[in-house]
């Protein structure tokens, strides 16, 4: 192990780069909290502020994975749609099995210039984690509480809201709508069967009324659906953890770029089209995993200075105030200030640590675990 690695391995850095995050994400919650007045008198410039802000706090985590754990991530994509990357709205669609898929999707939004403006229609139980879910809320994310009959008003509404956004913004849904676990995976497969689809070897079945409302409601406003797959090389199981832990990681992204037009209205179609879709996502990693890579040429974005001059700047900002409390603690020689100080420290890791778990496969939800089993009982419902 070379010293730099023995370096990024030490607990004490990555405590660091913990009480960075978590002390400039709540300035930066609380400055989000400040545009709030603003959004009354000029919305677009609350919105566009909005999206430096949350540059602020997502970038920190493209830091990590680029420029602490060295992370490689290669594109396969087709020459002529790399141009109107970042140039236009987008929808996203890609694969839910990795612990990090999120953050190798911001890597490239980063990539991109969409950082700070990138959406997802996310559970709602994310709404609630402190810095990031809060961070959303101004960023007017999209929230389900995957039942569709509370969501089908809501998650549209949401949707529409976003047809005047002011900056380029890629809209990321994940159509599983769950990570990928072999008993999610099992129970989804019954499903398949159980409607005449072909299985899946690498994906779930995917969730259909997400996507075809998402269409439907981004139509003049998204240009694309963006059908990504992702795969790690040498069967690497990426975790936040290992990030932080300064491990490199090699991701692959194959996306392909398909105009909205070429989308079914029809709400029975648009599913048949998303089903066929993940069939071919199916293929793509079935020769990813026979050759090790994804068809097509490669055409990689190289990582930007941004995230790191981000990161350094409140690093500087937040390490120093930090430096001279600590003198004063060890200086004031209180045993009750310095037990108190070690109380709220821990409480803080231990924060961070909850945080970190949100996005770990194994502390995932029950979805898709067994409500198939019940819906399979019920007699099918008109599906609109
Ligand atoms: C150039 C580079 C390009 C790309 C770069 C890549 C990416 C970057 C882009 C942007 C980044 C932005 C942000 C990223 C940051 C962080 C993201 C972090 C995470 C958040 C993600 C999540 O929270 S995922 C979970 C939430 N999302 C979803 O669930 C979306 C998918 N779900 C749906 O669409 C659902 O339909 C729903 C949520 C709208 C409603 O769910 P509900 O369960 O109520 O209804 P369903 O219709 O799904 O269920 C009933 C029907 O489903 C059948 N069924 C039952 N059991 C199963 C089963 N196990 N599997 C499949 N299907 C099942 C059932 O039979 C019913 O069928 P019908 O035929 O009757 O409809
Ligand atoms: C600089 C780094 C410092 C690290 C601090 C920790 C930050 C934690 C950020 C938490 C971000 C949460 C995003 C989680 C994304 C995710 O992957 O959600 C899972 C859902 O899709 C599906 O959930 P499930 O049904 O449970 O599989």
């Amino acid at each position: 192990m070379g010293l730099l690695q023995l370096l990024k391995s030490q607990f004490l850095c990555q405590l660091i780069i913990c009480y960075v995050f978590l002390a400039s994400g709540l300035i930066v919650n609380l400055l989000q909290l400040c545009t709030s007045p603003l959004w009354l008198i000029n919305k677009q410039l609350a919105r566009r502020l909005n999206v430096r802000l949350a540059y602020c706090i997502s970038s920190q985590m493209v830091a990590a994975l680029e420029w602490w754990s060295g992370t490689e991530c290669t594109l396969y994509t087709d020459p002529k749609s790399y141009s109107l990357y970042g140039n236009e709205n987008a929808i996203v669609v890609l694969n839910h099995m990795f612990e990090i898929d999120f953050l190798c999707g911001w890597t490239f939004c980063e990539r991109f210039g969409v950082l700070g403006s990138s959406k997802v229609l996310a559970k709602k139980e994310l709404a609630y984690v402190p810095i990031i879910g809060w961070m959303w809320y101004f960023l007017e994310i999209v929230f389900c509480k995957r039942k569709w009959e509370e969501d089908r008003t809501t998650v549209a509404q949401s949707l529409q809201r976003l047809q005047d956004y002011p900056e380029n913004f890629w809209f990321l849904l994940y159509c599983e709508g769950t990570r990928f676990t072999p008993k999610k995976h099992q129970i989804s497969m019954q499903v398949a069967e159980s409607k005449g689809l072909p299985k899946l070897k690498y994906h779930l079945l995917p969730r259909t009324k997400g996507f075809w409302v998402t269409v439907q409601n981004l139509r003049g406003t998204a240009a694309a659906v963006y059908d990504s797959t992702l795969n790690f090389r040498n069967n690497e199981a990426p975790t936040l953890l290992g990030i932080l832990n300064g491990k490199k990681y090699h991701a692959d992204l194959y996306v392909r770029r398909i105009p909205l037009e070429l989308i079914p209205e029809d709400e029975a179609e648009c599913a048949a089209w998303l089903h066929k879709l993940y069939q071919e996502k199916d293929s793509f990693q079935e020769h990813y995993t026979e050759t090790g890579r994804f068809p097509g040429p490669i055409v990689s974005p190289a990582r930007r200075p941004w995230s790191l001059i981000n990161w350094l700047f409140w690093s500087c900002l937040l390490l120093y105030p930090l430096a001279l409390l600590l003198i004063q603690l060890i200086s004031s020689g209180s045993v009750l200030t310095i037990v108190v100080s070690a109380a709220i420290c821990y409480a803080a890791s231990a924060g961070v640590r909850w945080m970190i778990g949100q996005t770990e496969i194994n502390r995932g939800s029950n979805y898709g675990n067994k409500e198939q089993i019940d819906s399979l009982r019920k007699p099918s419902k008109a599906s609109t």
